[in-house]
């Protein structure tokens, strides 16, 4: 726990007591205290509150595209501002990438070739590492253009030849107006985006659709040629049937009449439903070759305006016109969107232009196709949208675009008349651009935990309108690395009884117990004085060979109330705070950068040293219960083993359990999850084992791909079917045992209520523990041993346990009175059938699905 920060009250609550519960003079306050500014960022004021009007202008820098804005944007007309609490710094912390600049190489003793050179290459490490400043880089690379042009040089395809040519073709772009504000709304990572605006959830294609209708639209880099977009109007394509051919998206299929995105577009249309349109730029933070490619591409140089950032939301927009024409020979639909409130001036109105609303406008231009010429009319009505005269849009009909001054090649633009048209919005109100911060007190008026999918959501931050995801458990961090907003619910205590109880038997599709045939499953064995289990024997290729077990030992209400038991661990880690975070599964640092849908923490021996660099934390740091956990996942272990012997013995290996020296926690929000995944690094011992709290959750095996285990078929085109699931309960402990149940299987989890921890122990051996090669990339051999031989004193030094630990052993002795534990056991039992039961009655599922459910519920006891 950071020291210098105050726990955050939590209220306890009891059960009845949480429902409607006042607010009292410590309830909701969210915490909107800045974080401490670091040095080397632009000095920007932050703390004075947004007031006046979005469109105001504000101070701009010299180039704007090329950096990440940081300036304070007006907010758009009155907002309810969160109470604010002055107070230390949050402990959440900036990751390290964030607050790194790019070094510019000194030009001296270098030719220019070697020095631009130099610069790709930086700009290939930097643009992994977030730069913040491209200035020099701007300036080599428009000398080196300059030369070019001066020279008429061939402008060869190397990596140098294309960022030289990516600049000439992108001077186009720069040299647009800035706009006259800034956007209400902004994000650097596609996912913060779709996280924030429940109307673009999309983390690809340039169209959201949901529920038969699209809902959000984003305009980016790649546009095409008669795509259109002014200060209230955008005329773009509906998306599908466009490919990327070199440096452009390029139509090259006809799109059909029923076309599905088209369909959504137009049930938009009809229905008057407003969307979201966000214009998105190239980016800096996206892959060096994706870096380039933009570029290269178009830079959205359709925009009015110079674009600050990699996403721009531009604003609410309706559906004017959805209709088909010919580009690039093919037939593609195309849609037209109009701005909703024509009233405001737009923040991306070029500079130094007065916005003038223009007048609503009825058309007249609209024709009927006829028989022309003996050829046949289809009798559809169509505006004239092309200032070529009009065009028949039916896509059937034989006079489907067809006009005498109209080859089908060359260009054809919009007819003034269809571009200057507007049209009063009728719609419902799709309410404010940037969507209201939840608040505390929303909570307690909803009973609400703070766990909900809600609370997965990203906010924008109200400092800077960066579109942050909820990255930390604890809270909203802005994740604009100039701001250091961060936000914080005043979350309840969940007391055990009310996250187990809350636990929801899931869908009965994927989320139920099952034992395939060829799973060996034991009868009930006990351990301890308290404890049973079951073990698992998982089948292994024949030829291959193989040996490992899952074993699932279950806890019970006698366990779980018991002094510093699961009950007491589970209300206490809500209180710690442990630092759980998503961390980046795929495209880490890019604009395309995915999270986790779990959060976690590692502690002890770092784990996964290459991914999690940098996060782990030693065990003198852990909180209490991680300890606590980890003691007791070794009891268990060692009394396990006693009786079993692990599976590494069993194939005559001279290897005993080795004692844990790592612990993983995992927190999950409601619907939160950990994919399919093995814990197979080669720096892990044999046996890895959780201990679960709160929430249930299944846990699912299947074999990999690649191994042939007997009797089990790929199911569909790449994966195999589940093997085993097993649903793990609040205080359960699940050990799986033997390294080849990593090299044959993996695993996923799926937590089935709003509230559940996991804390999983492993052995890491730390001498086998090596650096990210990229990290030792270009160090003498003798250094980059040096520092490797250090990262394992630090890794053994993080992995011993802190003075005073043996308060938290544990010998599996809890004792509590019969009577209560049948009780709980009953109550939980009568809760997850009434559960099945109103399923039933709400027509969820079948009498059928119903009697499995309960069958294999009952099993799973
Ligand atoms: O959430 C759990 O129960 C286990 C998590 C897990 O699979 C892991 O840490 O590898």
């Amino acid at each position: 726990m950071d020291p210098n920060k105050p726990p955050v009250k939590k209220q306890k609550l009891n059960e009845l007591g949480f429902i409607g519960q006042p607010a009292t003079e410590e309830s909701p306050v969210p915490d909107t205290t800045p974080r401490k500014r670091r040095s080397g960022t632009a000095q920007v004021d932050y703390t004075e509150p947004p007031t006046s009007p979005t469109s105001a202008p504000v101070e701009k820098s010299t180039d704007s595209s090329f950096e990440v804005s940081s300036e304070p944007v007006k907010q758009a007309g009155p907002r309810k501002s969160a109470p604010q609490k002055k107070g230390p710094a949050s402990s959440a912390k900036k990751s390290a990438s964030k607050r790194k600049a790019v070094e510019a190489p000194s030009p001296q003793n270098t030719t220019l070739e070697q020095y631009f050179t130099k610069k790709v290459d930086d700009v290939v490490v930097a643009v992994d590492n977030k730069p913040m400043d491209y200035e020099d880089f701007k300036e080599v690379k428009q000398q080196k253009a300059i030369q070019a042009e001066d020279q008429d040089e061939e402008i060869d395809d190397t990596k140098l030849g294309k960022v030289v040519k990516a600049y000439l073709l992108s001077r186009e772009y720069l040299s647009k107006p800035a706009p006259v504000g800034q956007p209400e709304a902004w994000a650097h990572v596609r996912q913060a985006l779709c996280d924030t605006y429940k109307a673009f959830q999309a983390l690809q294609g340039g169209t959201y659709r949901t529920a038969g209708k699209a809902c959000g639209l984003l305009v980016n880099t790649m546009v095409g040629d008669r795509d259109y977009f002014d200060e209230d109007v955008i005329i773009t394509t509906c998306g599908g049937g466009r490919s990327k051919v070199g440096d452009k998206m390029i139509q090259n299929s006809d799109q059909k009449p029923d076309d599905n995105f088209a369909k959504c577009w137009m049930a938009s249309m009809e229905s008057n439903t407003a969307v979201i349109v966000i214009a998105g730029k190239l980016s800096l933070n996206s892959s060096p070759f994706n870096f380039i490619n933009n570029l290269l591409g178009q830079c959205n140089k359709i925009s009015p305006c110079k674009l600050p950032y990699a996403f721009n939301v531009l604003g609410w927009y309706q559906i004017t016109n959805v209709w088909t024409e010919l580009r690039n020979k093919f037939k593609t639909w195309c849609v037209r969107l109009e701005r909703v409130n024509l009233e405001q001036q737009p923040w991306y109105m070029p500079e130094g232009n007065d916005y003038k609303p223009k007048p609503y406008t009825t058309i007249s231009s609209s024709q009927t196709c006829t028989d022309v010429l003996g050829e046949k009319g289809c009798g559809q009505t169509y505006e004239a949208i092309f200032s070529i005269g009009w065009l028949c849009l039916n896509p059937s009909c034989k006079r489907f675009f067809k006009h005498p001054n109209y080859n089908g090649d060359g260009t054809l633009t919009y007819a003034s008349d269809f571009l200057e048209k507007r049209t009063p919005f009728t719609g419902e109100d799709p309410g404010p651009v940037v969507p209201p911060l939840p608040e505390s007190e929303d909570l307690i008026q909803s009973s609400s935990w703070g766990t909900e999918k809600a609370y997965l959501k990203g906010i924008v931050c109200p400092r800077c309108r960066c579109c942050s995801r909820r990255l930390e458990w604890a809270e909203w961090a802005c994740e604009n690395p100039r701001c250091d907003f961060t936000y914080r619910l005043n979350q309840p205590v969940i007391p055990a009884a009310l996250a187990i109880s809350d636990t929801t038997i899931g869908d009965p599709a994927n989320l139920r117990y099952h034992v395939d045939d060829q799973v060996i499953k034991s009868k009930p064995m006990t351990l301890g004085p308290n404890y049973i289990y079951y073990a698992y024997e998982l089948p292994f290729p024949i030829d291959g060979g193989g040996y490992g077990r899952v074993y699932h030992i279950k806890s019970n209400g006698n366990i779980n109330k018991a002094a510093d038991g699961p009950n007491q661990m589970f209300e206490e880690m809500q209180s710690e705070d442990f630092g759980l975070k998503r961390n980046p599964v795929r495209n880490a640092g890019k604009d395309i950068e995915v999270v986790t849908r779990h959060y976690s923490a590692n502690y002890g021996a770092p784990y996964k040293f290459g991914v999690l660099q940098g996060t782990s934390k030693p065990f003198s740091e852990a909180p209490p219960t991680t300890l606590k956990a980890l003691k007791r996942v070794q009891w268990m272990c060692e009394e396990l083993f006693k009786k079993e012997g692990n599976v590494e013995d069993h194939k005559s290996s001279p290897s005993q359990l080795k004692e844990f020296n790592e612990v993983l926690n995992v927190g999950y929000f409601e619907t939160c999850r950990m994919g399919y995944h093995d814990d197979g690094e080669s720096t892990l011992g044999p046996t890895v084992a959780s201990l679960s709290f709160g929430a249930s959750a299944t846990m699912s095996f299947r074999p990999k791909n690649k191994s042939k285990i007997p009797g089990c078929k790929s199911s569909g085109k790449s994966h195999k079917g589940d093997i085993l699931r097993i649903i793990l309960q609040h205080g359960d402990i699940m050990v799986m045992d033997g390294s080849d149940v990593q090299v044959h299987y993996e695993h996923k989890v799926e937590s089935h209520g709003r509230l559940r921890y996991a804390m999983t122990c492993r052995h890491i051996k730390i001498d086998t523990i090596e650096y990210d090669p990229k990290v030792l990339k270009g160090l003498p051999k003798k250094e980059a041993r040096a520092k490797a031989n250090e990262l394992r004193e630090t890794a053994a030094k993080a992995a011993l346990m802190p003075e005073g630990h043996e308060r938290f052993d544990y010998d599996g002795n809890e004792v509590v009175p019969e009577p209560e534990e049948a009780q709980d056991s009953k109550a939980y039992i009568k809760h997850c059938l009434d559960k099945i039961k109103a399923r039933v009655t709400a027509g969820d599922i079948s009498k059928e699905t119903a009697i499995a459910l309960v069958n294999e519920f009952m099993e799973s006891l």
